[in-house]
């Protein structure tokens, strides 16, 4: 069958379905986890052994031991949940003393609350910066309209303001859960939570989404902080946008 822009496009089989393992979770998810943790360091968000990345397929979450260099895990440093308990069901033999990342319940209230397939946590700096700017120490919330790049975010457009929930960081990873998870209950359309001063939580139905949502986040967020420095307003419309109103200026 030809398709109208001439390319030849098939029938699919429904007995048959043409896979999309990205889509269905036939990719090895400790491979997946382990790429994408040498993937986040080269982009400056997990150095230091700080941040990470979670995975939830089916039964199963997926998650990097704490407080070791993310981009140097091998697969059987990863530990395996169980994805309704949170119970470690695989830890990695070799190393006893290794426990479970911290991000471990901040991760789980993306799985549990948005029923996210993974879930990002980085220590990017422009994320850290975001957190510090002065219309985000107002409101804790950080705010952002008419950018392109909002429109990698799942349901928003480009006239549209995205907003981010701001929560105030703790002493120890884990005591940031609360606050997450309240959060996340009032800003039902947000992908994600900044946290003040530490970083950035994200997440999405799967690892694809959640990595895309946190790049056009800190995209959104670097362009933040240079917008603030020339002096220009990043959470309101321009003056010239036709189609907002002038409240929206
Ligand atoms: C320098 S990292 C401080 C702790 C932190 O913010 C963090 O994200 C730790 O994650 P881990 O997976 O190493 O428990
Ligand atoms: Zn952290």
């Amino acid at each position: 069958m030809n398709g109208a822009n001439g390319y030849r496009t098939l029938k699919e089989d429904p007995e048959r379905p043409i896979q999309r393992d990205y889509e269905r979770g036939h990719e090895d998810p400790i491979s997946v986890l382990t790429g994408l943790c040498r993937e986040m360091y080269r982009l400056g968000w997990v150095t230091g052994t700080g941040g990470g990345i979670s995975l939830r397929q089916g039964r199963f979450v997926y998650m990097a031991p704490s407080g070791v260099q993310k981009e140097r895990i091998r697969p059987d440093d990863v530990f395996v949940l169980d994805s309704e308990s949170g119970e470690v069901l695989c830890r990695p033999e070799h190393a006893p003393t290794l426990r479970v990342s911290q991000c471990c319940p901040l991760f789980f209230n993306a799985f549990r609350l948005r029923d996210a397939g993974a879930c990002i946590h980085t220590h990017s700096p422009v994320a850290v910066m975001a957190t510090m700017l002065p219309a985000t120490e107002l409101e804790s919330e950080f705010r952002i309209t008419h950018l392109e790049m909002i429109k990698g975010l799942p349901g928003y457009g480009y006239h549209d303001t995205l907003v981010i929930p701001l929560i105030d960081n703790t002493a120890q990873e884990e005591e940031l859960a609360g606050a997450m998870a309240e959060a996340m209950k009032r800003y039902a359309r947000s992908p994600a939570v900044l946290v003040r001063r530490h970083g950035l939580y994200a997440w999405g139905r799967d690892y694809t989404e959640a990595k895309t949502v946190t790049e056009c986040l800190d995209y959104l967020f670097d362009i933040a902080v240079r917008m603030h420095s020339a002096g220009l307003d990043y959470t309101k419309a321009p003056q010239n946008c036709l189609q907002c109103s002038a409240a929206d200026r």
